[in-house]
């Protein structure tokens, strides 16, 4: 199933950031966000995921099925590997935590406490409870930080087997994944041309 966006308008603190955003983002396909610095690329994955309104427009296609890994890792850090796992499975109504563990050479670390990991083994971590959902849509800030190049190779081959299976991407980075077949969408094309955010805010907490 094709998630179609249309005009949409997505803001931070009631400013608009982008307008009249419109893309289709087939099955089994991948779409690269690009922009620079603050162009509104977290801003518009928080709003197809679900996490903020737009301000107008249409979104078709993702209800129930994205998978949303952002900046953070959002791990408990009390629980191992194989624990965390095992939590975010279950939240899916799953179980099976190997093809997560193989994908991102999580098997030496599965009895460790997630707090205890180096910075880019806890981003491997937050990565692979991407395959346990079972979701068709991923959508990714900046995946690839904190990894190494094996480790972004590892992820770039995790998203080609989501794509070969159905799967689709987007996903914001600043980085060459090297994905085969993978278009690319600029945010800056949709700018919205007012400039007034300063002091603006729609957060209870910073
Ligand atoms: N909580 C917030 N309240 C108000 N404005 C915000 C908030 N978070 C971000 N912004 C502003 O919204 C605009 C878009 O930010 P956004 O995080 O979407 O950009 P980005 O393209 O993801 O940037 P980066 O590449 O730095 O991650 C920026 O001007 C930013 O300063």
């Amino acid at each position: 199933m094709t998630v179609s966006v249309h005009d949409l308008c997505v803001a931070r603190g009631g400013v608009p950031i982008l307008v009249d955003v419109t893309f289709d983002l087939a099955a089994g396909s991948a779409l690269i966000l690009q922009g620079p610095n603050g162009s509104g690329k977290t801003t518009l994955l928080r709003t197809l995921a679900g996490l903020q309104p737009p301000l107008a427009g249409h979104i078709e296609g993702c209800e129930d099925r994205i998978a949303y890994a952002a900046h953070s890792d959002g791990l408990k850090s009390m629980l191992s590997v194989q624990e965390n796992l095992r939590f975010w499975a279950a939240v899916f109504g799953r179980s099976d935590i190997a093809p997560a563990l193989d994908a991102f050479n999580l098997h030496d670390l599965t009895d460790r406490l997630a707090g205890t990991l180096s910075a880019g083994q806890k981003r491997r971590l937050g990565l692979a409870r991407l395959l346990v959902t079972g979701r068709p849509i991923w959508m990714l800030d900046e995946p690839t930080v904190s990894l190494d190049k094996n480790a972004v190779q590892m992820f770039a081959a995790a998203v080609e087997a989501h794509m070969a299976s159905g799967g689709s991407a987007l996903i914001a980075t600043h980085i060459d994944l090297g994905l085969r077949d993978a278009q690319v969408l600029d945010v800056g094309q949709f700018k919205a041309s007012s400039d007034a955010l300063a002091g603006a805010s729609d957060e209870a907490f910073l």
